[in-house]
């Protein structure tokens, strides 16, 4: 059976290859292990929450409908930081392709986290595609304004923890030439570097960075991972290196910043607003390509 269901959790393995298989929590439509052939590629913390009373500290957690903390919207100022999808249990509506398999989970203020839906009470839909290639992972959204009368204003964001082998070892590439909000200096300026490198905390926020740039993950100048956005203009890119790594209790082992870099395909930078009745959809493909710089 290529599509598993437990009670919270559900399971797609590739029909031509077993030890290919994406793993994905109810809680937070979260994916939460992809193997591919055998080989784990995205970071988990051995403390994440898997019960449901925590977003998950790993895999692809969601964030919707506020990336950080909003300070300037009526309702979404009153949301925690990152929103409520990944503290949502979604309804799994069903398997909708055998090859490549491909299931889809739906999430509304109904189902959505009572507690935070009286913070923002908007009548949305959201539809999250999973399709599991045999050598890519396929994560598609579809927002959708089902109010008659009020525009809906949200930020989206594919929060990927990807496994690395040593964050020292470790650039990432394509983001040259764009402009970023650096959140530890909180400043703005045009990243001039051929490619990010890592040596202590960065949290930054690029922006408008152009669709047809892939960005990679480079281990010791070998792409270990690309990732493809469609309608996903901002990238962050994050590290908590050893003291951020302390002060997060579900992050374990605390040596685990080394094995790990966020590489987050969103729309943040601004809103997106839809009129009722409007839909918006976007991407992010995980997959291995050869190393390919486009800009220096
Ligand atoms: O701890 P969380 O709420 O999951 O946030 C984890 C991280 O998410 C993003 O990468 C932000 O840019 C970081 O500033 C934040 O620390």
């Amino acid at each position: 059976m290529s599509v598993e269901e437990t009670d919270t959790e559900v399971i797609l393995t590739h029909p031509e290859n077993s030890k290919t298989f994406v793993k994905i929590l109810k809680y937070g439509a979260t994916v939460y292990s992809w193997s591919l052939e055998g080989q784990e590629q995205l970071w988990l913390s051995s403390a994440a929450k898997l019960d449901g009373s925590k977003p998950v500290r790993g895999g692809i957690p969601l964030v919707f409908p506020v990336f950080g903390k909003n300070e300037d919207d009526e309702f979404l100022s009153k949301l925690p930081q990152h929103g409520l999808a990944r503290n949502s249990t979604w309804e799994f509506l069903g398997q909708v392709s055998a090859n490549p398999p491909t299931v889809q989970f739906g999430l509304g203020p109904e189902l959505a986290n009572p507690e935070l839906t009286k913070l923002w009470p908007m009548d949305y839909s959201l539809i999250l595609t999973v399709e599991l290639g045999s050598g890519h992972l396929k994560t598609h959204i579809e927002v959708s304004n089902t109010s008659s009368s009020q525009p809906l204003k949200f930020n989206w964001l594919f929060h990927t923890y990807l496994k690395i082998a040593d964050i020292e070892d470790t650039l990432v590439s394509n983001l040259t030439g764009a402009k970023l909000y650096d959140q530890m200096l909180q400043e703005s300026y045009v990243d001039r570097q051929p490619v990010v490198s890592f040596h202590e905390e960065l949290d930054r926020i690029y922006q408008r960075v152009q669709e047809d740039r892939l960005i990679q993950v480079i281990d010791k100048g070998h792409p270990i991972h690309t990732v493809k956005r469609h309608n996903l203009p901002d990238v962050v890119t994050w590290n908590p290196w050893v003291e951020k790594s302390k002060g997060m209790a579900d992050f374990e082992p605390k040596s685990g910043f080394k094995e790990m870099v966020c590489v987050e395909s969103g729309h943040v930078h601004s809103l997106l607003e839809l009129q009722p009745g409007q839909s918006w959809t976007a991407y992010q493909l995980l997959y291995k390509d050869e190393l390919n710089y486009q800009v220096l």
